[in-house]
């Protein structure tokens, strides 16, 4: 089961990252009430750090008990663990590790400091997420490119549709560095509520294709929807092409 786009046009980029943090603290507030604890993943790119140094802002955020919430990510620059071109080394320095999360519960891609490759960092990546309950995402968390790619999943790309695993290296990546590590769509969409970030005119016409729900070939993005709520939190800029 998926659910059909919902989009909500914030004025501004900081405003994004505003309103997507205030609705994860909410959301994990929730959760965490009902019991659950929670599983969220994060994202690289401009709005991946923007969020969690908001989430910081957030007074709220000191009533969720974030010891017991599992951090992944979407995707990662294969590159060495503490490079300042990996998503999760930006997203530390953006404060994750002020959060107060507990270590064993943020799962890091391998770089190549503790793989053999890009193969062997997915396989291990897909065997903890297995290990964890086969990828059952609360909150996923993913910005898109103006190409219309999410996590490092590229239209057009040969590792873009792959199929039958939760992992995927991506090698010769239109975006730099090359080399990276993705969840696949499969697993992506095992995902509660998927939330895409973007702000940037010039990604006006990724946010219509991937609200409108155009091919692979064209977005990425269009296919990924969550299982309880699809939310695009867009600025103005990004929003221009979508219809009043
Ligand atoms: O390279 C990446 O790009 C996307 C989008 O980034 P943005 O800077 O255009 O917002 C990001 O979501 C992904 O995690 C990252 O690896």
């Amino acid at each position: 089961m998926s659910t059909a786009p919902i989009v909500v046009v914030h004025p501004d980029k900081q405003s994004v990252a505003d309103g997507g943090a205030a609705r994860l603290v909410t959301t994990l507030i929730d959760l965490q009430a009902a019991g659950r604890a929670p599983h969220v993943s994060l994202t690289g790119g401009s709005l991946g750090s923007a969020i969690i140094a908001s989430i910081l802002e957030v007074p709220a955020h000191r009533a969720v008990d974030w010891s017991t919430v599992s951090v992944w990510w979407g995707d990662e620059r294969y590159l060495p663990a503490g490079d300042a071109d990996r998503n999760d080394t930006q997203n530390d320095a953006a404060g994750l590790d002020r959060l107060g999360l507990d270590p064993a519960k943020v799962h890091r891609v391998p770089g190549p400091d503790a793989s053999s490759s890009a193969e062997d960092s997915a396989d291990q990546y897909s065997a903890t997420v297995r290990g964890s309950g086969g990828g059952e995402f609360d909150v996923m968390i993913l910005g898109v490119g103006p190409d219309g790619h999410v996590a490092s999943l590229f239209p057009g790309h040969p590792a873009q549709l792959t199929t039958d695993a939760i992992a995927v290296a991506v090698h010769d990546s239109p975006k730099p560095p090359p080399d990276r590590v993705s969840l696949t769509f499969e697993c992506l969409g095992r995902s509660d509520r998927v939330w895409f970030l973007v702000a940037g005119a010039d990604k006006a016409e990724a946010v219509r294709n991937g609200v409108d729900g155009a091919g692979p070939e064209l977005s990425s993005a269009a296919q990924v929807r969550g299982i309880r709520e699809t939310i695009w939190l867009v600025d103005r800029d990004s929003a221009t092409e979508l219809p009043a």
